[in-house]
């Protein structure tokens, strides 16, 4: 489905839409990497869930919304981690990453994506561009060194 064309700042960028990512780790550090479903741009990227928050929602209503929507759960604490914007052809977006570390219920792909949970170097593929940078994050917290996920 395509996406909404974006609307342009006097400045001539255009505004950001603004997401909000859930990078949810158990305990043993892994994170979770879920596909991007058909229909959707860039389906079958790798990704942390997440998308659009809504008129008036904050980021964590957002990502608690979609988290359930997409995946059944119900996300305990929402502790915000990065912020970053991305210019796609297809739009602009402020990613806010957030870490969830506890949830509850069992995961469900609702809508027919897949999940795997990762560690460094990840072994899902592709990874979207907009996902790349937070695995750096990762790289950077653990002291990983080498390439984070295979090149496309
Ligand atoms: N969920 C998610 N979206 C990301 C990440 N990185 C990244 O660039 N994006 C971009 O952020 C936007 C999220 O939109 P989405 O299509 O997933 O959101 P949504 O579920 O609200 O979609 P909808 O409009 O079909 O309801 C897309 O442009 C996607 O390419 C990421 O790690 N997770």
């Amino acid at each position: 489905m395509p996406e909404e064309a974006p609307a342009q700042q006097a400045s001539g960028e255009r505004v950001p839409v603004d997401v909000a990512v859930g990078v949810l780790i158990d305990g043993g550090g892994r994170f979770l990497l879920t596909s991007r479903p058909e229909g959707k741009v860039y389906a079958g990227y790798w990704e942390f869930p997440g998308g659009k928050l809504e008129a008036g929602e904050s980021v964590e209503q957002a990502l608690r919304r979609e988290l359930h929507e997409e995946l059944g759960i119900t996300i305990g604490a929402v502790q915000p981690w990065r912020i970053e914007v991305v210019d796609y052809a297809h739009a602009r977006v402020r990613l806010h990453f957030c870490k969830v570390f506890a949830w509850d219920g069992a995961f469900e792909m609702r809508e027919a994506q897949q999940m795997a949970w990762n560690t460094l170097p990840v072994d899902v593929s592709p990874v979207l561009p907009g996902t790349v940078p937070v695995l750096r994050w990762f790289a950077e917290e653990r002291g990983f060194s080498g390439p984070t996920h295979a090149a496309t």
